[in-house]
């Protein structure tokens, strides 16, 4: 399955879903990186793994519509599959959306449905929960409100503070991220009619 990645950032989790897809059993090949920010870490961790990246800058674009678009037309160019969001700060329009429907993956750092939006890790520690964690999910047009795919959960523990949170959470984004993309790659896991997750029963 032809992958494209968007980021915005230090690429952490394409890091981790680059590692996978290098393994020979994976179903997913990520074809094309693309960034809203010139010059961020992410684009420098696809070139070093061989692959095509491409920025399209959200402050050239007088829409939400018009950036979308274009970065529509890169995943078309590059025959793209499967789209994953990954640490990707623009929210994407309705349209987008649509045509990607059961296509497109984001991955979230707190158990959805809590602590939904920024800052989420920030909503936890708040909240005074004691177990935190990553969701990989299904995009839909709501923000963070697609179909789960995978959970993982951490501890929080005491003295913990915003970046040892963010730390432990993002360890398990690294193992949920690639995990959710070999089953949705591999057809094992997709979106069904009805907005829930579909597993493929054996034979
Ligand atoms: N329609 C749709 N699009 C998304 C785009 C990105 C992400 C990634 N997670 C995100 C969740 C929230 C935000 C956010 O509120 N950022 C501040 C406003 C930035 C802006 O003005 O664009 C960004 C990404 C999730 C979604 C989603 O669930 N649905
Ligand atoms: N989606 C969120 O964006 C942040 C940065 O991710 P990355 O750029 O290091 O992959 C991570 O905390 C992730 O949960």
């Amino acid at each position: 399955t032809r992958v494209g990645v968007l980021i915005s950032g230090t690429g952490t989790n394409l890091q981790a879903l680059i590692d996978q897809a290098k393994r020979p059993s994976s179903s997913a090949q990520i074809v094309v990186v693309i960034s809203n920010r010139p010059g961020v870490q992410g684009l420098k961790r696809a070139s070093l793994a061989g692959i095509q990246t491409r920025v399209v800058d959200h402050k050239l674009y007088g829409s939400r519509a018009e950036f979308d678009s274009t970065i529509n037309t890169v995943l078309e160019e590059f025959g793209v599959e499967l789209v994953c969001l990954a640490g990707f700060m623009r929210i994407l329009t309705g349209t987008f959306v649509k045509k990607w429907t059961g296509k497109l993956l984001n991955i979230h750092p707190s158990l959805l449905p809590s602590f939904k939006g920024v800052n989420a890790q920030k909503q936890a520690l708040q909240a005074g929960v004691r177990v935190a964690g990553c969701t990989v999910h299904f995009v839909a047009e709501e923000v963070d409100a697609g179909a789960i795919i995978v959970q993982e959960a951490v501890p929080v523990l005491v003295g913990d503070t915003e970046d040892s949170l963010c730390d432990r959470i993002r360890e398990a984004e690294h193992r949920a991220f690639p995990t959710a993309l070999e089953l949705v790659a591999s057809g094992t896991v997709r979106l069904g009619n009805d907005g829930h997750i579909e597993w493929r029963s054996p034979l």
